[in-house]
């Protein structure tokens, strides 16, 4: 890839980042260690998969990547060998097999985990838990051994529930920390904005827009009326309704169009690369990255919740409050904390059960 093309990519994710997208990368002066980003390994769990492959691109490409750590139960040799001869800095290397994950996770600074099942037309991502819930829990045992203190971004679905599997798992393993789990639900902050530009006829590159909740159906609450820029004329509350639906019924819309091939892939991957560096520019001690993410929360009464998140050199640094909400929006906020309330026990309990 020449340094052209590089250059486009990164300042693609630079710009895209939800609510930093303002904050530029980081002068080199701004590393004590002569000018270089400090070293940090990042490893995908689930990388030979669809949203693991282009994930597995966009973080080769990410000058703070040093290392990077490819892991599937297949495929991964030759996703490493491709990927690896990008001239970037990340040095990669794949890992297949159980007894090669200790060592594709030991050092890790941020796991990436897209493993599991992707959903097929007339299913919820509910209808992923049996499967996904023992696939996340077996890889967040071993995270819980082999990189205890590493930060963890989930995307396995239903997201709802896997994070609440994870916390579990790390609690009865002794290792949880709360400031280093989270659920990434960027790709529907990536749709809201999409969407919310093209309706408001507003640049998409300069548009922010929080998006509340969780990360399934009306679990998903953008609230546009945060949105910026504003529109030149105002949006009708069917336009705000319309929105709200084609953002909560985005991954669906995917679905349906790939028509048994599986769900977002390449969008999710440019999401998880976007969550991803704004977690590593965190831990490098960039100040004001903000990110909306699925974590342990105090903003309601549910122990997890999206919102927007200050990310710093701990993860977490402080987990925003929701700012101004509209009737449509309070309504919302109401309407969906009976579902995510049900799925965040559901994973509870499935993590006691073993
Ligand atoms: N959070 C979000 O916004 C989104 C989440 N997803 C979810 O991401 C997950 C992955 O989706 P795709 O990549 O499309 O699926 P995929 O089937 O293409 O890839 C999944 C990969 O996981 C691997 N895998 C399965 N068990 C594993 C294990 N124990 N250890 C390591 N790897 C394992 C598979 O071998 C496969 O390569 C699905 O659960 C999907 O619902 C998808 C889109 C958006
Ligand atoms: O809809 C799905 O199953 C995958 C997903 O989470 C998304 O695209 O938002």
């Amino acid at each position: 890839m020449s340094s052209a093309m590089r250059r486009l990519v990164g300042s693609a994710l630079k710009n895209a980042s939800s609510s930093s997208f303002k904050t530029n990368v980081m002068p080199r002066r701004f590393y004590s260690s002569g000018g270089s980003p400090p070293p940090r390994k990042v490893v995908v769990l689930g990388a030979a998969g669809g949203i693991g492959q282009p994930l597995a691109l966009l973080m080769k490409l990410n000058p703070l990547v040093s290392k990077l750590a490819l892991y599937d139960i297949a495929g991964t040799p030759g996703v490493a060998a491709d990927v690896g001869h990008i001239n970037s800095r990340a040095e990669v290397a794949g890992y297949m097999g159980e007894e090669q994950l200790g060592t594709a996770l030991e050092n890790a600074n941020v796991v990436i985990i897209p493993a599991g099942v992707p959903r097929k037309p007339g299913m919820t991502r509910d209808d992923l838990f049996n499967i996904n819930a023992g696939i996340v829990k077996s890889l967040c045992s071993a995270i819980a051994k082999y990189c205890p203190e590493a930060i963890v971004n989930m995307i396995s679905n239903p997201v709802n529930s896997t994070v609440p599997i994870a916390a579990e798992v790390f609690k009865k393993a002794g290792t949880y920390n709360e400031k280093k789990l989270f659920g990434v639900t960027t790709l529907d902050v990536v749709r809201a904005k999409t969407f919310y530009a093209s309706k408001a006829g507003v640049p998409v590159e300069e548009v922010d827009v929080p998006v509340v909740g969780g990360h399934a159906g009306v679990t998903i609450l953008p609230l546009f009326s945060q949105a910026t820029p504003k529109p030149n004329s105002v949006l009708s509350e069917e336009d705000i309704k319309a929105l709200t639906k084609r953002t909560q019924d985005g991954g669906t819309e995917v679905v349906e169009a790939k028509a048994g091939k599986g769900s977002a892939t390449l969008s999710m991957a440019y999401a998880g690369a976007v969550f991803a560096s704004s977690v590593l520019k965190g831990l490098n001690g960039e100040p004001n990255i903000v990110e909306c993410s699925y974590v342990q929360s105090n903003v309601t009464e549910l122990p997890f919740f999206a919102s927007k998140v200050r990310l710093g050199e701990k993860g977490v640094e402080e987990v925003l409050g929701l700012g101004f909400l509209s009737e449509y929006e309070k309504q919302g906020l109401e309407g969906l904390k009976s579902e995510l309330k049900s799925s965040i026990e559901k994973g509870i309990k499935s993590a006691s059960e073993n």
